[in-house]
């Protein structure tokens, strides 16, 4: 059953349908989680927007409280993004996966495979990927794993909309705050020690069922008056709630609210709903398409920022791998690992950037269908360009302090030699004398031997002249077996042991040929 829906799966994923990726899955047994590296990847690397920078818009919070479904009018936005977006009466709710009842449906995390590419009024293009999350306090999770994938989620998104409904808002605040405390605020505090910047972007509470309109109204009004009353510092209150009230302001650059109504008895208690319009209840409606352009609209769409720089989705894949491995041992992880991870990933992220941009420009000198090039010049263009490659990653604002940007600065250069001993072979292969050179040898030697085999055969020493046509023979039959594998494709092996020891001939003759012409 598991393998049919695998290859469903890549079935669709081939046709190229859109549909929700499991990224981190989560192991219920072990109460662990673990990330899906090879969907993440075929999700970010995407050529259309591995370069762009990135908006991560991460819905977390309380279980069953609607976040697959707000999701899915998420989507419905970003695919039409006109006035009209919130689809037909009698349109049934697909995408992220969303249904009644009291049992959890989403676990780990997903994200929508269109990872959508918009251009925001200042003509810079974006990539926006959207994330569900599984919601916290169901029954078979435990604080760690709440914590866990809501830490994760704030750490790579660059708007976390955090859902609770109007009861649980005081506990779910109280988490969230709590958590802040521990984690994000002692992390930010140490983070900006650094960078002096913020390192979260966005985040919303979005409280669902709001049933007090006449103290606060519905929307980001009432929302943010809201919240200002529960962010109040007051003299009577527990010191450390006090802090948390003060810091979260210099953890996030923008703290919203909205409050959202109860969306009508047929959404809650329904079973056959399948989230079309007219069931919902106007009021609902009214709020949805106030909220969803208040997140998603192009002149409102955040950009994630590290470190104060905006990342790529090809650097968000790094941040990714990062975080997750320091998410999987038995304790939440303390603030200073969690820096800590974000620097390694901060400066693997540029090393791959620099690595990417000395490629490029690699393959423009000698990449598959360029000509050869001659080896010095090839190797001063080399010099060049992993100079400007280096230059690009000292450039790049990173964390970690100097001696730790140093480590990663000697793995590049490693990298680059490397990768610069990949562009010489492959360019020497383009050198029709180069390919020529085992051939050539090869029918030296027989050459050779037939002559010295006449010559021996005619002063009658008739053993020396057998051993030579006996090496003639091997190396025809040498040239016979390299003519077929070079031509196959097969005995590869075969061929590149005669193409070695060809070679080694061949530098022995040219180097006794060099010591001859020293003298
Ligand atoms: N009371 C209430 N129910 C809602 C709201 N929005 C959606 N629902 C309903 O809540 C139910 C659960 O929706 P889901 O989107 O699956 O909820 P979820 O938060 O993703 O649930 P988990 O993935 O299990 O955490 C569905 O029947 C929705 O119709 C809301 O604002 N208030
Ligand atoms: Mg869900």
């Amino acid at each position: 059953m598991r393998c049919e829906e695998e290859d469903e799966l890549l079935e669709e994923e081939e046709a190229g349908v859109a549909r929700p990726v499991q990224i981190v899955s989560a192991d219920e047994e072990e109460h662990s989680f673990s990330l899906q590296e090879a969907a993440l990847e075929r999700l970010l690397l995407q050529d259309a927007v591995q370069d762009l920078h990135v908006v991560v818009v991460s819905v977390a919070g309380a279980f069953r409280k609607g976040k697959s479904f707000l999701l899915d009018f998420m989507l419905r936005y970003m695919h039409k993004q006109s006035g009209s977006w919130v689809g037909r009466d009698d349109e049934p709710l697909t995408g992220f996966s969303w249904r009644g009842g009291c049992e959890r449906e989403t676990t780990g995390i997903l994200a929508w495979s269109e990872v959508f590419v918009v251009e925001k009024p200042d003509g810079c293009k974006v990539a926006v990927l959207l994330m569900d999350t599984q919601g916290a306090f169901d029954s078979q999770s435990t604080i760690k794993d709440c914590a866990t994938l809501f830490a994760l989620s704030t750490m790579t998104s660059s708007v976390q909309v955090s859902c609770s409904s109007s009861l649980q808002s005081r506990c779910y605040a109280t988490l969230f705050l709590s958590l802040c405390l521990s984690l994000f605020t002692e992390y930010g505090r140490l983070a900006m020690e650094e960078v002096y910047e913020k390192p979260f972007q966005s985040l919303m509470f979005l409280i669902r069922d709001w049933s007090y309109p006449y103290e606060h109204p519905y929307g980001l009004t009432g929302g943010q008056s809201f919240l200002e009353k529960r962010l109040q510092v007051k003299q009577n209150q527990h010191e450390e709630l006090q802090n948390v009230r003060k810091h979260i302001h210099s953890c996030f650059s923008n703290i919203g609210c909205f409050l959202l109504p109860h969306p009508g008895l047929k959404v809650a208690t329904n079973p056959h709903f399948d989230g079309r319009l007219s069931d919902i209840d106007e009021e609902f409606k009214a709020e949805l398409v106030s909220l969803v352009p208040t997140l998603l609209a192009p002149e409102n769409l955040v950009e994630k920022e590290i470190g104060g720089v905006k990342i790529t989705c090809r650097d968000l894949l790094h941040y990714f791998k990062a975080y997750m491995k320091i998410y999987q041992g038995e304790e939440l992880p303390h603030p200073k690992s969690m820096l800590q991870a974000t620097a390694e990933a901060n400066n693997l992220a540029a090393v791959a950037g620099a690595k990417d941009l000395y490629n490029k420009s690699m393959e423009q000198v000698c990449g598959g269908d360029q000509p050869y090039i001659s080896p010095a010049e090839l190797e001063r263009l080399h010099a060049e360009h992993r100079q400007a490659s280096v230059r690009h990653f000292r450039s790049v604002k990173k964390m970690g302090g100097e001696d730790f940007c140093r480590r990663y600065q000697e793995q590049l250069e490693a990298e680059l030699d490397e990768a610069y001993t990949n562009f010489s072979k492959h360019n020497d292969g383009k050198n029709i004398f180069f390919a020529a050179r085992t051939p050539a040898t090869l029918f030296a030697v027989m050459f050779a031997m037939y002559v010295v085999s006449l010559v021996t055969g005619f002063m009658g020493i008739s053993s020396v002249a057998t051993l030579c046509n006996l090496v003639m023979g091997a190396a025809l039959t040498a040239l016979c077996v390299w003519a077929y594998a070079k031509y196959s494709g097969e005995f590869r092996e075969v061929g590149a042991v005669i193409d070695q020891v060809a070679e080694t001939l061949w530098e022995q003759v040219r180097g006794q040929d060099s010591t001859k012409g020293e003298f």
